[in-house]
């Protein structure tokens, strides 16, 4: 709880001073007023975070945080549990979805076990912080203990912040684990206080039952279980997962030491919105990648007052949009520091 606590009392707002600076700077570039759209806002909001003119975005990496979900058992997934466990042995060997991404993005992968079902060995290249061995089943109860919600926030937390003291000055969010789509939909429901048919979808493939059952799950989880609207943790204990805790930290602790953290599709978008109940700051830090096909990302991404910046009809998660929009904030840098102004260009001609 501490270092959650202290994570928050870290973060600050943006630097409005230096985005007034930055926006000077990218109107007086040799282009006409706003012709370089979003990678103009892109780039002031990349200077308030980092209070940098120039700053440096360029030693990329994606948490991809891993876990499992006892609420498997109501059959919410057409997909068996064991591929949380064999994708993760994946990441480090490079062989996922996010991985042929974050390779030619220049991204490193930096995998977590927050609470995969089986035990990966030590030799995996898998950073074990795992606090159990998946949640148990929302629909009979809470998926964690409040204190198990707050230890998967904190291991988000120490993961970020040690990539970050290792020279990591951009951070992408990214997450495994079958199933994850329906505690993402109940948080989702909770917080906007909307039936959970509003906000389902097929995640990765749904089970027998349709998405009509995996609604019905939801509903039936948040009636038993009451989560508190006003309590992100307390939501996140009974009807969340490990792996979203986790990058909720992971987005936590990069607004704290003021780097820039791109979210990804759904699960993240949801992780996202639990950050930003627990410190509303933290959204000046958030930089969107793609529009996930998940129904809920949409109303996720409303909800925390971001657009994505891509439209590709991707809904794979483990942090692959992320990966893909990393060359985007590369351009909006280059602008800032490569594009002459428009005064520079004139003494050009002059001589
Ligand atoms: C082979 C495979 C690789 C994946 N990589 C990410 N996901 C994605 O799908 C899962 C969520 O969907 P649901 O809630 O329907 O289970 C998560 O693991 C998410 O990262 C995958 C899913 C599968 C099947
Ligand atoms: O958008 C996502 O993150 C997503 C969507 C479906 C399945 N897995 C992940």
């Amino acid at each position: 709880m501490q270092l959650l606590q202290q994570t928050i009392q870290n973060i600050q707002s943006a630097d409005h001073k230096m985005m007034e600076q930055a926006r000077e700077r990218i109107d007086g570039l040799c282009k006409p007023p706003g012709s370089l759209g979003r990678l103009e806002t892109l780039a002031v909001q990349l200077s308030g975070i980092t209070g940098e003119l120039f700053p440096a975005i360029d030693k990329k990496a994606i948490i991809v945080c891993a876990a499992d979900h006892g609420v498997c058992d109501e059959g919410v997934t057409s997909n068996p549990q064991n591929v949380t466990v064999f994708q993760t042995l994946n990441f480090p060997r490079g062989g996922t979805g996010v991985c042929a991404v974050a390779k030619i993005t220049n991204a490193k992968i930096v995998t977590v076990d927050v609470g995969v079902k089986e035990d990966i060995p030590h030799d995996a290249g898998v950073i074990i912080k795992k606090i159990k061995y998946g949640t148990d089943n929302m629909a009979k109860g809470p998926a964690m203990s409040r204190e198990e919600a707050i230890q998967s926030i904190e291991v988000g937390i120490e993961v970020a912040t040690e990539e970050i003291n290792k020279g990591i000055n951009v951070l992408g969010t990214g997450e495994m684990g079958i199933g994850n789509t329906t505690p993402s939909a109940a948080i989702l429901s909770v917080l906007r206080e909307c039936n959970p048919n509003e906000v389902t979808g097929f995640g990765a493939g749904v089970g027998p039952g349709g998405i009509a059952h995996k609604v019905e799950v939801i509903h039936n989880a948040i009636a038993l279980n009451k989560p508190n609207r006003h309590d992100a943790i307390d939501i996140l204990a009974k009807v969340g997962g490990l792996e979203i805790g986790a990058m909720a930290g992971v987005i936590l602790a990069a607004a704290a030491h003021r780097k820039p953290v791109v979210i990804d599709g759904f699960i993240s978008t949801i992780a996202a919105l639990i950050a930003n109940e627990l410190e509303p700051n933290v959204k000046a830090y958030i930089v969107p990648s793609h529009a996930s096909e998940e129904p809920g990302a949409k109303i996720a991404a409303e909800m925390l007052g971001i657009e994505p910046m891509l439209q590709m009809n991707m809904r794979l998660g483990e942090g692959s949009g992320a990966a893909l929009a990393f060359p985007i904030l590369d351009a909006a840098c280059s602008m800032m520091k490569n594009m002459a102004t428009l005064e520079e260009s004139m003494l050009l001609l002059k001589k």
